[in-house]
């Protein structure tokens, strides 16, 4: 017991202040209790109160160093793979599967990372995806408009699988596809809870039973096309490519993973930023006169009528639309625990972050866990647009800053961060040029400590009138 709660004792040095909590079980419990989704949770509020931003805990059974103060996050995100490595939760690894390349480093990381950008990343998505998004988006938007309330997070999440499943696998059967799809949408992300609550293990087993499915038909889908050595030109041709190299990471193990995370990872993530997004802009009515100002000009300057978005307006005619993004995905916080162990001690800010256990069989992991907690912002919507000045005007409104962390930093900030900006950028330029919207029912979240739905957004849009451009009906 006395060693359990003092790891001082056993290490070269002086760890942060904390606490070790309960033999076995630590401080798991608290770690998870819920709480509103803009509140800090409890267990770090307390802890940030007694020990300061950087303190120690031991969470689902191993020793962890938490931080949340934002210069230190940032200095191990620069110090990614010298003194810091990725290095999830067992759990994690179960849930997406230990062939997941994105669990390993170095140079199988790199290569992963680059065979995803060219599906998701800013050329990708400026050649070939923002077309599939304007379509997908304008479809279901009006199709939604006439079949009465709906729930915006579910549909975000069906639009995004229904084009980008083909892109990965082009060539499947309608009810093929139609079916992978349904296994993607039941793999979501609520399935990280406190394990000790019973509906959790009820979720994972959902989420697992979804992945096994899915693999099965991806699985199908790889072996007929390397039977047939057809070419589709989708994801799944790219990596079967690199598959037959001499020297290629991938097997038939990984390729699947890869398809199935993507698959799953994509629509999730950006669903529950695009409905709280929405449900943010139904309470702050000036924020949505603006933007309708903002996509309104964007239409009025366009040449040719009939055009969707472009990559160009996209991307120099939106520093509204990118603060109101910004804003969304800062509240929303979906990236705020992130793990990370340290590979040698390492010293920021004079506190001693990990320490090398000696490993005699009473320490489960040689080194610490690092989790890091992403610094709540707490910005007030007024702040983004008061008195015609933009706090943010002039500035990269995409880039990682110590203040906006919210897609991770360096060489593991998310492959998917181009991605989610654009989808939500293009669901915003379609709603608001074309429709009013109805909050029937305001979504509910809660932060365990990821964000949950408790209640979803349930909307109704309807066509706007050409002479009312920029009234809204959202309350
Ligand atoms: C609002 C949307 C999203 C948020 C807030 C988000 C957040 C994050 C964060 C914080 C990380 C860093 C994890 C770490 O450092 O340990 C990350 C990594 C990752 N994300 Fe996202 N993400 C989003 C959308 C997406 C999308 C759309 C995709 C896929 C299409 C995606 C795929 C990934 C992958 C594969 C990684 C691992 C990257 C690596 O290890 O190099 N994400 N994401």
């Amino acid at each position: 017991l006395y060693r359990w709660s003092n790891p001082n004792v056993r290490c070269n040095g002086k760890l942060p202040p904390g606490s070790m909590g309960f033999p076995i079980i630590g401080e798991t419990i608290e770690f998870f209790k819920p709480c509103e989704l803009l509140e800090i949770p409890s267990f770090f509020q307390n802890r940030m109160q007694r020990y300061g931003s950087l303190f120690r805990s031991n969470i689902m059974g191993s020793k962890t160093v938490i931080s949340t103060d934002s210069d230190v996050i940032f200095e191990i995100f620069r110090q990614e793979n010298q003194s810091f490595e990725l290095s999830y939760p067992d759990v994690f690894v179960r849930v997406f599967g230990k062939d997941n390349l994105f669990f390993q480093t170095g140079n199988i990381h790199k290569h992963i990372k680059k065979s995803t950008m060219q599906l998701i990343g800013s050329e990708g998505l400026k050649r070939k995806m923002i077309q599939s998004m304007n379509q997908a988006t304008r479809e279901q938007l009006k199709w939604k408009a006439n079949e009465g309330t709906f729930d915006l997070r579910d549909a975000v999440s069906s639009l995004i699988a229904s084009y980008l499943t083909p892109k990965l696998i082009s060539n499947l059967k309608p009810e093929t596809q139609a079916e992978l799809i349904d296994h993607f949408k039941a793999f979501n992300i609520d399935w990280f809870r406190s394990p000790f609550a019973p509906s959790t293990w009820k979720i994972i087993y959902k989420v697992l039973k979804a992945r096994r499915e899915a693999m099965q038909l991806i699985k199908e889908a790889l072996k007929k096309r390397k039977e047939s050595r057809e070419k589709h030109g989708d994801f799944l041709d790219t990596l079967l490519e690199d598959m037959e190299k001499e020297d290629s990471i991938y097997d038939e193990a990984s390729v699947i993973n890869l398809l199935l995370v993507i698959g799953v990872v994509s629509k999730d993530t950006t669903s529950v930023a695009t409905a709280l997004m929405v449900n943010l802009l139904s309470k702050n009515p000036e924020v949505l006169v603006e933007l309708k100002r903002e996509h309104g000009a964007i239409l009025q300057k366009r040449k040719d009528k009939e055009a969707e978005l472009s990559w160009e307006e996209y991307k120099y005619n939106m520093t509204f639309t990118n603060m109101v993004i910004n804003e969304s995905l800062r509240l929303s916080n979906l990236g705020s625990i992130l793990f990370r162990k340290a590979l040698k001690d390492v010293e920021i800010k004079g506190e001693l972050v990990d320490i090398q256990f000696p490993q005699d069989g009473s320490w489960p992991l040689h080194h610490l866990w690092f989790t890091i907690t992403l610094k709540y912002m707490r910005i007030r919507w007024s702040s983004i647009h008061g008195d015609g000045r933009f706090v943010w005007q002039g500035k990269d409104l995409r880039s990682v800053t110590k203040t906006l962390m919210v897609f991770g930093g360096g060489t593991r900030q998310c492959v998917g961060a181009d991605f989610a900006r654009l989808q939500m950028t293009v669901f915003l330029h379609h709603l608001v040029t074309t429709y009013d919207f109805l909050v029937v029912q305001e979504c509910e979240m809660t932060r365990t400590p990821l964000p949950c739905f408790t209640k979803d957004l349930l909307i109704n849009i309807s066509p706007t009138f050409p002479s009312e451009p920029c009234s809204s009906k959202s309350s």
